[in-house]
């Protein structure tokens, strides 16, 4: 059995503590505090692990961008947490597991910033086979390298995504508006935008682009997956562009094949360990090649995206805190019930066994209550059920009903919402 909890009724929102890192838009705070919510603390930078434990103790919602790693250890300090907002695409940086056996609920922002990201590479692209990189490095020390060798327009040239997704498909397009050839490798079978063609294996996709984009998620079957054998399969000449996870390339492979020419240039925005913050120094074996463009993690980072992310994931957390939706999370079982006039409602999370919800129900029917609606979603481990009782306005029924309902052996959570 549970140790049976102190009745806990819906917090009022000024209580509501809201934890936003790593200079999330102000955005996100202006839509919180329209929606009610004041208690907001924003930080500039991320926290690492022990810092994370001491600040998520009284915090019920947090916010993060891709540097803040919510481990395990940290969810098993976040008592109170309820949700957490990515305020990016990738959600590799938090333990969704441990997010969800703690009954804590994860969104993110699958599209706010994907058109920066295309953007970005394409202007790489043309750089990058303009030998740019080296002759604005040449110039910068004094330097006057005008010469046409080694410098291609990017018209005809093929174009070879890896991870024909938002962002894939997205630069494709714009890609194929300057006349390049696109060919895509993607583990999922594929609609082909515009004259796209999908390939059949990496390999394939590796030995016939001249210029190879990464834009696949971290996931175990990415990891390190382009090395030196992947590198030494493109064609010599050809470049070479990340900005996907730092994690898919092995940067001391990438950083040999740039040095011994085989690779004419490389940008790379994501890199296997970033600073914590723009303080913190940046070490990397690509640092002082002149055919390599570094950029800070920031193929995400314009106003427009920026901007877009904290709307959106706040309206996130703010549907989810209000009326207990989780629509389009990534770790939870999605559920959303309209609100029924006069109703009160309690959310339950729960380990996915048998009859739980027989037990709710049982509950609500020994003390007599009628349900007005419900709504129970599971996934293989947790099951989340929102459920609207009909009792008097003024009536103190559901705190004595939370404890009840806490008590049900098998339950995460148990809340009044309101
Ligand atoms: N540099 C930056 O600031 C940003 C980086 N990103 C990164 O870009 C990634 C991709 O973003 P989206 O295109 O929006 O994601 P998406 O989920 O729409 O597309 C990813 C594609 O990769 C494919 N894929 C997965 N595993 C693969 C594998 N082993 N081999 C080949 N294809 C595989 C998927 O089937 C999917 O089509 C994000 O997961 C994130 O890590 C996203 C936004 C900003
Ligand atoms: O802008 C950021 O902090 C991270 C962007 C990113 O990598 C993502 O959206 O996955």
């Amino acid at each position: 059995m549970n140790t049976p909890a102190a009745p806990q009724v819906s917090l009022a929102k000024e209580r509501i503590q809201i934890l936003l890192l790593e200079g999330v838009h102000d955005s996100a705070v202006e839509v919180l505090k329209q929606h009610g919510y004041s208690n907001i603390k924003t930080l500039k930078t991320s926290l690492n692990e022990d810092e994370l434990c001491e600040a998520i103790k009284d915090v019920h919602f947090i916010g993060i961008r891709s540097r803040t790693q919510l481990t395990a250890k940290v969810f098993a300090k976040a008592e109170k947490l309820a949700a957490v907002g990515c305020f990016c695409i990738g959600t590799n940086q938090v333990d969704l597991e441990a997010a969800r056996d703690n009954g804590v609920v994860v969104f993110n922002a699958p599209f706010s910033n994907t058109r920066s990201v295309a953007e970005l590479v394409l202007a790489e692209i043309i750089m990058l086979l303009r030998r740019i990189p080296e002759k604005n490095a040449a110039a910068h020390r004094g330097g006057w390298d005008k010469a046409a060798k080694g410098s291609f327009e990017v018209r005809g040239k093929v174009l070879g995504i890896v991870g024909y997704g938002h962002i894939g498909t997205q630069l494709g397009i714009l890609a194929e508006q300057l006349g390049m050839q696109v060919r895509y490798y993607d583990i999922e079978t594929k609609l082909s935008l515009g004259n796209a063609l999908q390939v059949s294996s990496l390999n394939e996709l590796l030995k016939q682009a001249d210029v190879v984009t990464l834009h696949v998620p971290e996931t175990p079957q990415t990891q390190w997956m382009i090395g030196a054998q992947e590198l030494a399969q493109m064609k010599p000449g050809a470049v070479f562009i990340n900005a996907s996870r730092g994690t898919v390339v092995k940067i001391n492979a990438l950083a040999d094949s740039l040095k011994s020419g085989h690779l004419a240039g490389a940008a790379i925005d994501v890199f296997p360990v970033e600073p914590k913050g723009n303080d913190e120094q940046f070490e990397s074996p690509l640092r002082g090649l002149d055919n390599c463009i570094l950029t800070p993690h920031i193929g995400g980072s314009t106003q427009e995206a920026q901007e877009n992310i904290g709307i959106e994931v706040v309206g996130k957390l703010v549907r989810y805190s209000d009326n207990g939706s989780t629509l389009s999370a990534v770790n939870f079982p999605e559920v959303a019930l309209p609100a029924h006039e006069g109703s009160r409602r309690l959310l339950h999370i729960h380990h996915n066994r048998p009859g739980m919800l027989t037990r709710i129900n049982q509950l609500l029917a020994e003390q007599n209550i009628n349900v007005s609606g419900q709504y129970l979603q599971t996934d293989s481990k947790v099951g989340y059920v929102v459920i609207d009782i009909e009792t008097p306005p003024k009536s103190t029924i559901a705190d004595d009903l939370l404890v009840a309902m806490r008590d049900i052996d098998g339950t995460i959570k148990a809340r009044v919402l309101y």
